[in-house]
């Protein structure tokens, strides 16, 4: 293998990369980004690492969430608030059921960039580019809107370091104080059945909460429930921009993606061979790979070989989206062939991808009963292999949209248009959310009695 530098993917085949009419504008825009702060440290995606290799071990759960694509248009503060918040929730229903710490990674603060099934949309007879994430095009269905513009870079490197700034004060200045978990109870899901069974929980954990201070527990155990460790990470996508933002750490020497704490590589774009590949596998950061129907064993190891060859734990989040219909039949064979290699990595579980359906209207939707049969069959597969299946990985909102169809409060085909704001998929709204959260803390539950009573 040659040596890697930031630049090594270029000469190699790049699926998914946006035509740029003018290559100059690009080549400034490189530059320019080259010159800006890093977005996240270095020492934050160490500790990521040492976090996952936790996950990766058996003794804690990844919880990773949020926008399909975050858009600059809808951009604000308080939508970074109800994503920050519905996932502290999520993580809080997990935490107290598993009786693990969960780690939590976001899918925002650069969540712009998006692989398209077709290069083309036709709509009544015209056809043009497809939207490829607001980094790169316009979603308004006109000619001049859908040309790539290098400026847009810009300002996803913007409105990433706007968010990250916001979530670094959500996370350690106050508001995800365990102490507020009754507060973080979003208004307009008061109604609603998943709200009813988190208050319960909320008061069983605000009790706990006051017999530890009766105790007097203090000093560090006392502060370590008033701010929680909170991650970023999208699709490594855009290979110019994560480039441009590519550092070296200076204490370790190592290269550091400096645009999120995490970086995954997506279902089209892992050819071992190709770009993205030869990208991820020299940052130092932890990175995901999705991992789809069609991967064979044979593959999934070559992969594992190149990304992370001296099976250092916590390095490698496996992200399995094989559909509910497919995820025992394609699961199992992947899991035996990585543990039987003794390759350390983290099992996750993305239970959107493979379950998205076209609906008669045209809407792209999921339902919620099949996510929860992937989730379901994930646990089953990773843990009848000798596996840990260990993170959850949701394309979700803090907001009330009406995207996925089900869900305790029922989201029905009808209701899809009144609130469907998604600009690329199907997202679950907070109230399916946290309800998800649930049904993944029983299915533990489940899958951990099975475990120990095939042990006795
Ligand atoms: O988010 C993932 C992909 O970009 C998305 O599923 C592709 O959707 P498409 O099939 O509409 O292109
Ligand atoms: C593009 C995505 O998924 P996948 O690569 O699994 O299709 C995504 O996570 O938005
Ligand atoms: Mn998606």
């Amino acid at each position: 293998m040659t040596a890697w530098i930031p630049a090594s993917w270029r000469s190699r085949p790049a699926q998914q990369l946006p035509d740029y009419p003018d290559a100059d504008a690009l080549t400034r825009v490189e530059a320019e980004l080259s010159a800006r702060p890093p977005l996240v440290f270095a020492g934050e995606a160490r500790r990521l690492k040492r976090q996952l290799a936790e996950v990766a071990a058996g003794r804690a759960f990844l919880l990773q969430g949020g926008d399909c694509a975050e858009s600059f248009k809808e951009f604000s503060a308080d939508g970074v608030r109800d994503t920050f918040r519905v996932l502290l929730q999520m993580a809080v229903v997990l935490t107290f059921a598993a009786s693990r710490p969960v780690v939590k990674v976001g899918r925002i603060a650069g969540q712009f960039t998006k692989p398209r099934s077709s290069g083309t949309e036709v709509k009544d007879g015209i056809e043009l580019p497809s939207y490829r994430g607001d980094s790169v095009n316009d979603m308004a269905f006109e000619g001049a809107a859908r040309v790539p513009d290098p400026a847009r870079l810009i300002k996803a490197y913007d409105q990433s370091a706007s968010t990250l700034n916001l979530l670094r004060a959500f996370a350690s200045g106050g508001y995800a104080d365990l102490n507020n978990v009754h507060q973080w109870t979003l208004e307009f899901v008061k109604d609603s059945p998943a709200t009813e069974r988190y208050l319960e929980m909320a008061e069983r954990i605000s009790e706990a909460l006051d017999f530890m201070r009766a105790c007097g527990v203090s000093g560090d155990a006392a502060r370590s429930l008033e701010s929680v460790d909170f991650y970023t990470s999208h699709e490594a996508l855009h290979l110019p921009f994560e480039e441009a933002l590519t550092r070296r750490d200076p204490a370790t020497g190592q290269w550091l993606a400096s645009s999120a704490h995490m970086l995954w590589i997506g279902e089209r774009t892992r050819q071992p061979d190709g770009a993205h590949v030869e990208f991820m596998r020299g940052i130092a950061n932890p990175i995901g790979m999705k991992c789809g129907p069609t991967m064979e064993p044979g593959e999934l190891l070559t992969l594992i070989d190149r990304l992370n060859p001296s099976n250092d734990p916590g390095r490698l989040v496996l992200i399995t989206r094989m559909g509910a219909d497919k995820v025992r039949d394609r699961l199992p064979a992947l899991v035996r062939a990585v543990e039987r290699e003794g390759r350390s990595v983290v099992w996750s579980c993305d239970p959107m991808h493979g379950n998205t359906v076209k609906t008669r209207s045209g809407y792209k939707t999921r339902d919620f009963d099949r996510i929860v049969m992937e989730l379901e069959g994930f646990m089953e597969a990773v843990s009848g292999e000798g596996g840990y299946p260990g993170g959850v990985h949701f394309e979700l909102t803090g907001r009330d949209v009406t995207e996925c169809v089900g869900g305790a409060r029922a989201v029905t085909e009808a209701d899809l248009s009144s609130r469907y704001h998604t600009h690329c998929d199907p997202r679950l709204n907070a109230d399916q959310a946290i309800d998800m959260a649930f049904r993944i803390a029983e299915a533990m539950k489940r899958s951990r009695r099975a475990r120990s009573e095939d042990a006795a």
